[in-house]
């Protein structure tokens, strides 16, 4: 479905460049620079940062080398060996011994190392000479080795490990020229046996490090590690000052998104009200204005007003991932979640999900125990996903006022952060249940390399918002437009008879479904309206925003006409049917493309059945027990 992504890059396009073009994998460690050194070849876009594991599938471009070359390059999650045991490191693997169904061995290999880093991708070299293919040693980041004072010998290295080696810097423009001369210096024809690969044995294993060792030791020179690395990390892996920044960090985050936003959701808000009021007022009633008063402005707008919110929510995730903190993040909450059953691995997958569950989901490909992984799996979708801010924003700025509570702290980003915690506790409650009660498994132990800090480059910054911006503003013109048609459809269809009293829409199809369904949820406090925006909210989650702001438009009479939906819904709703849908959305029910996700991820169609049954579960009783608590206490 076409749903299915929406938070993946595209795919780079490859129009200029015939299928039987060679293939150059890029293979190397994690966090290495193979996918910064992928978008300067073939000016993809693919997601780069600072923490290893970011890329988990198998990405493919093209580029012309100056001399007219064509030829086909392979962006391939890290690893560290071909003997790699998680998902993403088989993937990388299969690929570089042709494993794959329907997919030749690649025609050559470009190792991408940390020149910084070089013992083990040195090791890694000698197990990808056995694999018989043309290779190249690009040594990436020299840029840094330089600026530490260190030094590497590309010359020597070339001897010692008798292939090409080159130096190049990803992130810098032209960068990769020396790369992509070598590239038209390599040889493709001189094919050698490439099943010599094979599980090396541990005397083997013992002599390749020996001999990393030993060239190392003749090829580079490092004035030890970064002591900013250090210093930093001296206070920021601490274990009690640690946790205190990373929880000081996220209630930033929150309180940011909240008042930082405020002043250009206004704006956007007043811009939508004015095309909506401009519209009524110029077309004659009917048909076509309810369409694009009542329908596209009142529905796609009240989403598009969310767009500061995701973009600075996405800033922070983009600055801590560039400058090296989640890996640093994900150490810290090791303790935490290893109490609950959850491998360490699982924190990037988890943080990842708060922009969506689908690439968290994906990103879970990093664990290599399949329990450990479908935990993380199901638990992912509890993490706050961006789509969900929209319907909390609007929630919590039509029933928490908007003062300061606790010497300065806002009480809305507070009301936030308590959902986005709220999503936090259940995952690791869900996880605790899963892996400690039910398979009544010891998470296995966590090992990661963290990487050096490295500062936030301007440049990846400005591209990972514009293109989160892109994705939102894609989705509101595709998929959240085309629900808010339909729903504005079903919500003016058919017209009342004749002579009929009270609002139109309670005779249309989503009216009577709504006053039909309303049994189900009235035991959660639910009204009819919220009930049909329940219904897309399934394929888009913010899409509930939209459909609750055409269903009222539709519903609205005299006085109420073309008012904004926030004070409409402080008037409709009681405060324990706000609270109720919070805590129906802290567990709402699974969007239909995360579901697919997980169908694909884990090859089978229980699992999302299972992730389904039990977030449906989880949220009637949480909104059931909400609402009836918060009634009897307000009363
Ligand atoms: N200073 C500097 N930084 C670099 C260079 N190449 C990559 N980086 C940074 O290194 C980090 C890792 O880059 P990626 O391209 O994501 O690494 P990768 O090898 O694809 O990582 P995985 O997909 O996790 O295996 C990012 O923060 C890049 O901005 C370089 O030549 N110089
Ligand atoms: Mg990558």
């Amino acid at each position: 479905m076409n749903v299915a992504a929406p938070d993946l890059a595209p795919e780079t396009a490859t129009p200029f460049v015939l299928d039987s073009a060679p293939e150059i994998a890029l293979v190397g460690c994690p966090n290495s620079g193979k996918t910064a050194l992928f978008n300067v070849l073939t000016g993809a876009r693919q997601k780069v940062a600072n923490y290893a594991g970011v890329t988990v599938e198998r990405k493919e471009g093209a580029f012309v080398t100056p001399a007219g070359r064509s030829v086909k390059i392979l962006d391939l999650p890290g690893t560290y060996s071909l003997r790699g045991r998680s998902p993403d490191e088989a993937v990388t693997r299969d690929v570089v011994l042709g494993r794959l169904d329907g997919e030749a061995i690649p025609d050559a290999v470009i190792c991408v190392a940390d020149a910084t880093n070089l013992r083990l991708v040195l090791r890694l070299v000698l197990e990808l000479k056995s694999v018989g293919r043309p290779m190249i040693l690009a040594l990436n980041m020299v840029d840094i080795v330089e600026r530490l004072g260190g030094r590497v010998d590309p010359e020597r290295l070339s001897q010692e490990l008798g292939i090409p080696v080159v130096t190049t810097v990803a992130v810098r423009k032209g960068g990769a020229d020396d790369l992509i001369a070598a590239v038209d210096r390599l040889d493709f024809g001189r094919r050698v046996d490439v099943h010599g690969w094979s599980e090396p044995t541990g005397d083997e294993i013992r002599a390749a490090h020996a001999e990393a060792a030993r060239i190392l030791q003749a090829c580079a020179f490092h004035p030890g590690d970064e002591k900013l690395t250090r210093r930093l990390d001296r206070v920021l892996l601490h274990p009690v000052a640690g946790l205190a920044i990373l929880f000081a960090i996220l209630f930033l985050v929150f309180q940011a998104v909240f008042t930082w936003a405020a002043p250009a959701m206004d704006l956007i808000k007043a811009g939508a009200g004015l095309v909506g009021d401009t519209l009524r007022i110029a077309l004659p009633d009917g048909i076509l204005r309810s369409l694009l008063v009542d329908g596209v402005v009142a529905g796609v707008g009240s989403v598009l007003v969310f767009l500061p919110q995701i973009l600075i929510l996405f800033l922070f995730i983009i600055l801590l991932e560039d400058f090296g903190y989640m890996a640093r993040a994900a150490f810290l909450m090791d303790r935490l979640m290893a109490g609950t059953g959850l491998h360490g691995r699982a924190f990037i997958p988890l943080l990842s999900s708060f922009a969506c569950a689908i690439p968290g989901v994906m990103a879970a490909r990093v664990i290599e125990n399949r329990r450990d992984r479908l935990a993380t799996i199901l638990v992912a979708p509890l993490m706050t996903c961006s789509a969900r801010l929209p319907v909390y924003t609007l929630v919590i700025s039509a029933f928490v006022p908007d003062r300061t509570v606790l010497g300065g702290m806002g009480l809305q980003g507070l009301v936030m952060f308590a959902l986005f915690s709220a999503g936090i506790g259940s995952a690791l409650v869900v996880a605790f249940v899963l892996k400690k009660l039910v398979w009544r498994e010891a998470p296995e132990p966590f090992l990661m390399e963290l990487p050096d800090y490295k500062w936030p480059r301007p440049w990846n910054v400005a591209l990972g918002l514009w293109q989160r911006a892109e994705v939102f503003l894609r989705r509101a013109g595709t998929i959240i437009l085309a629900l808010m048609v339909l729903i504005w459809f079903l919500s003016s269809w058919p017209a009342p008879p004749e002579g009929a009293v009270g609002p139109a829409i309670d005779w249309s199809i989503a009216g009577r479904v709504g006053h039909w369904l309303t049994p189900l949820f009235a035991p959660i406090g639910f009204n009819w309206q919220i009930v049909v925006a329940l219904i897309p909210g399934m394929a888009a989650r913010e899409v509930a925003v939209g459909a609750l702001a055409t269903v009222y438009a539709l519903s609205a009479t005299g006085e109420e006409v073309g008012q904004a939906l926030q004070p409409i819904l402080a008037a409709e709703w009681s405060l324990p049917t706000a609270l109720s849908l919070l805590a129906w959305f802290v567990f709402a029910p699974q969007c239909a493309s995360t579901l697919a996700v997980v169908k694909r991820e884990t090859n089978s169609w229980a699992w999302p059945a299972v992730m389904f049954g039990y977030m449906a579960t989880l949220a009637y009783l949480a909104a059931f027990l909400t609402f009836h608590i918060a009634t009897w206490a307000l009363t």
